[in-house]
């Protein structure tokens, strides 16, 4: 199968929601206090929103799994924050009113199906607050194989030096990158093994997400010797489908050792880093399973690489 349609369904969308995101965030006052949480909460259920809609009208019987839901939003004290989102949305698609704006965030509430959707409308919140970097993320899911990849990246400097970048994977038709802005896609590559400039490794900016210590010892064993680069969000698979690091380390906190990864956090990540060239497991090498539900209960964290150092680096886990 091809999946042109749906590359390009979810491409649209992705942009569009970018687009949002950004907007919200440029209102976002300098001097905020850092426990306000409201500009996320506005642009993570417009973002969803303007994805679902969009799924929804070209593949009205596809499911979508959505990390948000407009339960909360349909309260009646938060009835200016849904006027809100809908004038950010109403930005975008006009005329737009605030029960359409709830019922499309609201399709994204089904469940895990043989083909379905999943879509994170921000991930990386603690970054998108912090003006740092985030992601807008769509994948379509197949059998439990990811079959498209749509990652935004709106803060992200791209390859042109320009901000902004798109990540794009299509099951056996390699992944791309171009402008988020526009522009030629040019192909994705993971580090070659010669390119011992880039032996680098990612992890979290939030220490409770991973197990620093550990990614720290793992990485060492593997032959990297410089420090990790500390990036929010999925872009974190885009820096590896790129080929700026070797690899990207998601290991159980120990604060939180029974945490399981939502899909959402994972899938349009792992299908540009396998289409780039790269593997992604989890710690214990076996494949992420995209059908078993929102939470991936068979796998334990997360082990993204360029391939050439992935037995290399289940090897040190298995014995550390
Ligand atoms: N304990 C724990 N362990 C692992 N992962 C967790 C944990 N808690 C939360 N989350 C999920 O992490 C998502 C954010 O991704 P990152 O950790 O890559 O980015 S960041 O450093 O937090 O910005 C974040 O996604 P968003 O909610 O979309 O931001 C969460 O789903
Ligand atoms: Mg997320
Ligand atoms: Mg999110
Ligand atoms: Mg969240």
């Amino acid at each position: 199968m091809s999946y042109s349609t749906e590359t390009q369904v979810a491409i649209a969308a992705a942009i569009q929601a970018a687009q949002l995101c950004q907007a919200v965030r440029r209102a976002i006052p300098e001097a905020m206090e850092k426990t306000d949480k409201s500009p996320v909460t506005v642009a993570d259920y417009g973002s969803q929103a303007i994805i679902c809609r969009a799924i929804a009208q070209s593949f009205p019987s596809d499911a979508i799994v959505g990390e948000e839901d407009a339960a909360e939003l349909r309260r009646p004290e938060m009835a200016d924050t849904l006027q809100k989102i809908t004038s950010y949305v109403g930005a975008l698609i006009p005329d737009a009113t605030p029960e359409q704006v709830a019922g499309w965030i609201d399709r994204g509430n089904g469940t895990v199906a043989p083909r379905y959707w999943t879509l994170d409308p921000i991930d990386g919140t603690k970054g998108f607050l912090r003006q740092d970097q985030y992601a807008v993320a769509i994948a379509l899911v197949e059998q439990g194989e990811v079959k498209v990849g749509v990652l935004a990246c709106p803060a992200l400097p791209g390859p042109g030096g320009e901000t902004g970048v798109l990540y794009v994977a299509v099951r056996g038709q390699g992944a791309t990158q171009v402008p988020l802005k526009g522009g030629n896609p040019t192909p994705l590559k993971v580090v070659s093994s010669e390119d011992v400039a880039h032996f680098r490794f990612v992890e979290s900016v939030e220490s409770s997400h991973g197990d620093r210590s550990r990614q720290e010892a793992v990485a060492q064993a593997v032959g990297i010797t410089t420090e990790s680069m500390r990036i929010d969000s999925q872009a974190k698979y885009g820096i590896v489908a790129s080929g700026q690091a070797v690899l990207y380390l998601r290991l159980p906190s120990p604060k939180s050792p029974d945490y399981r990864e939502n899909i959402w956090d994972h899938a349009a990540g792992a299908i540009v880093v396998e289409e780039a060239g790269g593997k992604v497991t989890d710690m214990y090498g076996k494949p992420l399973d995209f059908g078993t539900g929102t939470k991936m209960v068979d796998n334990r964290g997360v082990v993204v690489s360029n391939g050439a150092i992935h037995d290399q680096v289940i090897g040190v886990l298995a014995q550390s």
